[in-house]
């Protein structure tokens, strides 16, 4: 059934108009659209933008559906925005081949609320130490466009080498989780004042700097595609900047965590701080927040990681690292990045779906909002505020950082392809 948006504000620019979806795609946009036999939904304002790409998402399936499943995740990307979601590679088995890839994409399809983009591995097992079959992934039905040992480092320079080089062949791009890991041996907490004082073992920044400095040489020497995940110091900033006005191919991502928190979370020892890497010090998110206005880094990923209470909820030392995200990213967003005036409602479409669509290769999202296009499309209540309670996201896990916060903007509607996938906090059945 044809779909009338009515009332709403692409880009959250000039007086409110209609939007008229029809098999699929946007059909008309303006003042006194014909809606014919629609069904008519009164949108009060919300503001439109393209549908939000997540580079950056563990599913857990295969290996933990005890902390999530492609269903439950995809619920929980629809009702955060999103259209389309990269499912990191760490699940058990590792997706490392055609079978496991495969698999994600086709269950992804199946539950059918987000696009499930599989990640391959880099390396086989995630051991770093050969390199996995990237092209059989690629040639497979899931296309896989994205390899990353996310979770561990690609260290070894000569395997990062070649991945770089193959990726290129295969016109995909290498995502590093960068972390020299001689570095971090026994690291529980960002190095600095606040993990001195609570007696944690330093994560230095340099750590995360070496290896990104590394890569943009490597990726500069290869001619290859590198993306940097979850970026989180003002050094890498700098780094990027350099590479970025060198001409090397290198884009990189920020986590809403890394956006919003600091190291001075620290002091409660609540493992639900806990996450790699890690929080780092409030001078380090206002850098963060300055290189994402200027493009220096080029989109949000949430690094969505749903952990069971178990490997939670116990003392610090014996945590899983990792923080829910998907549901919370676009409000996490407005209020470190639009209320402040650092991005526009353009600005937000450009680092939450332009971007990463176009980093992880998706032709169909990202799209501009206009007629002909997919009507893949998020629409935000700008002016709406909630509260964050864990045990009411759509996760099978709750270990998110920002329960009890009350946090501005809300997600009212999402749309893949002319389908509502979520409406009003419930997802489509
Ligand atoms: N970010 C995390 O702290 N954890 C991730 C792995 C990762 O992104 O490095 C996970 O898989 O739990
Ligand atoms: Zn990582
Ligand atoms: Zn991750």
């Amino acid at each position: 059934m044809p779909l009338l948006l009515r009332g709403v504000r692409p880009y959250g620019e000039g007086d409110p108009v209609d939007i008229l979806v029809r098999d699929g795609l946007v059909a008309a946009i303006g003042a006194d659209v014909d809606d014919g036999d629609a069904r008519v939904l009164e949108l009060a304002g919300a503001v439109v933008l393209p549908g939000f790409v997540d580079l950056h998402t563990h599913l857990r399936e295969p290996g933990r559906e005890d902390t999530e499943t492609i269903a439950t995740g995809s619920a929980a990307a629809a009702l955060g925005g999103y259209t389309a979601v990269f499912a990191m590679a760490n699940t058990d088995p590792v997706a490392d081949n055609a079978v496991v890839v495969e698999h994600v994409w086709r269950r992804g399809r199946e539950v059918g609320l987000v696009d499930v983009h599989p990640v391959g591995a880099v390396t086989v097992g995630l051991a770093g130490e050969k390199l996995a079959e990237l092209g059989t992934m690629a040639n497979s039905l899931a296309r896989v466009r994205v390899f990353s040992d996310d979770g561990r480092c690609v260290h070894d320079p000569l395997l990062m080498r070649r991945a770089l080089e193959y990726s290129t062949a295969l016109d995909a791009v290498v995502a590093q989780h960068a972390e020299e890991p001689r570095l971090t041996v026994g690291a529980q907490a960002h190095e600095g004042e606040a993990a001195a004082r609570l007696g944690l073992a330093g994560w230095p920044a340099v750590a995360e700097e070496s290896i990104v400095a590394r890569d943009c040489l490597l990726a500069h020497h290869t001619g290859a595609r590198l993306h940097v995940c979850h970026v989180s110091t003002a050094g890498t900033a700098e780094i990027l900047r350099q590479a970025k006005e060198r001409g090397t191919r290198v884009s990189a991502e920020v986590t809403p965590h890394h956006l919003l928190l600091d190291d001075g979370r620290l002091a409660g020892y609540d493992p639900v701080n806990k996450v790699n890497p890690p929080l780092r010090t409030a001078a380090d998110t206002a850098a963060l927040r300055e290189a994402l206005a200027a493009g220096v880094l080029d989109c949000v990923a949430t690094d969505h990681a749903p952990h069971a209470p178990q490997d939670k909820d116990c003392e610090w030392a014996s945590a899983r690292p990792g923080m829910l995200g998907l549901q919370t990213a676009l409000s996490v967003v407005v209020s470190t990045m639009v209320q402040p005036g650092l991005l526009d409602w353009r600005g937000v479409a450009r680092v939450m779906s332009e971007r990463p669509a176009e980093i992880g290769g998706l032709a169909d999202q990202g799209r501009p909002i206009e007629v002909g296009e997919p009507a893949t499309l998020t629409l935000v209540d700008a002016s709406a505020t909630w509260t964050v309670r864990g045990a009411e996201l759509a996760s099978i896990a709750h270990n998110t950082p920002y329960e009890g916060m009350e946090l501005p903007g809300r997600v009212v509607m999402t749309l893949l392809r002319g389908r509502i996938t979520a409406y009003e906090g419930e997802v489509a059945t």
